[in-house]
């Protein structure tokens, strides 16, 4: 992709639903003999591989416009391929649904962005605290129902896929109790289209869940959450490059620590039920990030934060408690001539104005980030490894331009070429 940097964006945008809750529900749907219909889901690489896998399980699905309709009458497979697995984090949800459904699943480790260990032995210890019997063999895990699962379990520290995996593991005919769950906005999510199919969720929102499965879930209609890490890219773009935005279809309560640190930074913010506006000021203050869970700021935000900070004025420090090693597009702005220096897991940061280089995005929101830097950065930038962008950001070029950006695909837009020359 390439950008080149300079303009304010400005105008009016409207958020697309959240991917990460989009590829759980999608899972979720195989708990289900019913149809399932999914209203405005994102076009994303991701789906596309989530759809891959369920039509290997059994599932058939069709587009109708954005809307996507699933139909799982019987899973016909219960080992889900390593070649889709291993693209993303999500497939391995898959595991507590196949266990729930079919009473056995295979499904390989995950692959997804790597900036860091992603372990899943919480996902583990809460399919065996249900008693299922998990085994592995050259990577691949099996589940086994061998009794209705139930049972408390007491995560080591909160987990979104973890907590998925519980609940898609017990929706359809088990019982639990799980304790100290992720608290982020896709669990919450995953619980009401749960509930919505017939399972009963208690505590949603807490870091206490109760659920009591359903002996059968019933088909359901279900309207996806705004995507906040969506959201958090496109106001960080507007303030990198000290415009004014408005975003729509967006839930701002998703969104308070990062607002919070926006509006400590002196940008003024205006927020109605399901909008945001954003005008920048000129002369932004930067804000510390100790990215944690939610409600705190998320580690999901924290390279884009990287990237608006890089390229802002003052001095920042910057670390991640969820993913500590979370800097993949650190080395990267150093190309654009950013002044970042990592110790001790710690980033300072140095803002400046950076100039357009050659990058490479090294997974979703590392690669975001980079768009921001480069959106605020003076002159052109080639930003290498748009596929990651792609698994996450739908039609980010186009969206962008709408906001009057100067960015393209590379493939489709000589300008970088002919400015190169
Ligand atoms: C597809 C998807 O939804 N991805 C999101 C999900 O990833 P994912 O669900 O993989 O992240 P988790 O919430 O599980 O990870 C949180 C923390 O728990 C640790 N952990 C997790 C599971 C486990 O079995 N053992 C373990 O030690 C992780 O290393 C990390 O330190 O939540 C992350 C944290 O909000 C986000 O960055 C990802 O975008
Ligand atoms: C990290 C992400 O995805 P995954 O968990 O699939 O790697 C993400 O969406 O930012």
């Amino acid at each position: 992709m390439w950008v080149r940097g300079g303009t304010p964006l400005s105008g009016e945008l409207r958020v697309y639903p959240a991917k990460n809750s989009a590829l759980k529900l999608m899972a979720a749907s195989l708990l289900s003999a019913d149809p399932i219909t999914l209203l405005e889901v994102p076009r994303l690489r991701d789906v596309d591989v989530m759809l891959e896998l369920l039509s290997h399980l059994g599932t058939r699905y069709a587009w109708e416009g954005r809307t996507l309709h699933l139909h799982t009458p019987e899973i016909t497979n219960t080992v889900a391929p390593y070649e889709l697995v291993s693209k993303m984090r999500a497939s391995f949800n898959l595991l507590g649904a196949l266990v729930a459904r079919a009473g056995e699943g295979t499904v390989p480790l995950p692959g997804g962005c790597t900036f860091g260990p992603r372990p899943v032995d919480q996902h583990l210890k809460a399919l065996r605290a249900l008693g299922a019997e998990v085994t592995e063999d050259s990577g691949y895990f099996t589940a086994r129902r061998v009794r209705p699962l139930s049972g408390r379990v007491v995560f080591d520290m909160p987990t979104l896929g973890g907590t998925e995996q519980a609940l898609l593991a017990t929706a359809l005919g088990g019982e639990a109790t799980l304790i100290l769950t992720a608290q982020e906005p896709e669990i919450e999510d995953l619980c009401r289209f749960l509930a919505a199919m017939g399972a009963e969720v208690r505590g949603i929102g807490s870091s206490i869940l109760h659920i009591k499965g359903a002996k059968r879930l019933n088909g359901v209609s279900y309207r996806i959450i705004p995507d906040r890490v969506e959201a958090a890219t496109f106001l960080l773009a507007a303030a990198a490059t000290r415009g004014r935005i408005t975003l729509t279809d967006v839930e701002p309560l998703h969104l308070d620590a990062l607002l919070d640190k926006l509006t400590q930074a002196g940008h003024r913010l205006e927020v109605g039920p399901d909008w945001i506006h954003l005008e920048a000021t000129p002369d932004p203050k930067p804000f510390n990030i100790e990215a944690r869970e939610y409600p705190g700021f998320v580690t999901d935000m924290q390279p884009l934060a990287v990237g608006y900070l890089a390229a802002a004025q003052g001095n920042a420090l910057v670390s991640d408690r969820v993913y500590p090693d979370r800097f993949t597009n650190v080395p990267e702005l150093l190309r654009m001539g950013g002044d970042l220096t990592l110790k001790d897991r710690v980033l300072s940061i140095n803002g400046k104005k950076l100039h357009g280089a050659t990058v490479k995005a090294t997974d979703i929101r590392a690669g975001a980030g980079l768009v921001i830097a480069a959106l605020a950065a003076e002159g052109e930038s080639r930003i290498e490894g748009v596929q990651y962008l792609e698994r996450g950001y739908e039609q980010l070029p186009e969206r962008l331009r709408s906001l009057g950006a100067h960015v393209g695909l590379v493939t489709d837009e000589p300008v970088l070429a002919v400015a190169a020359d």
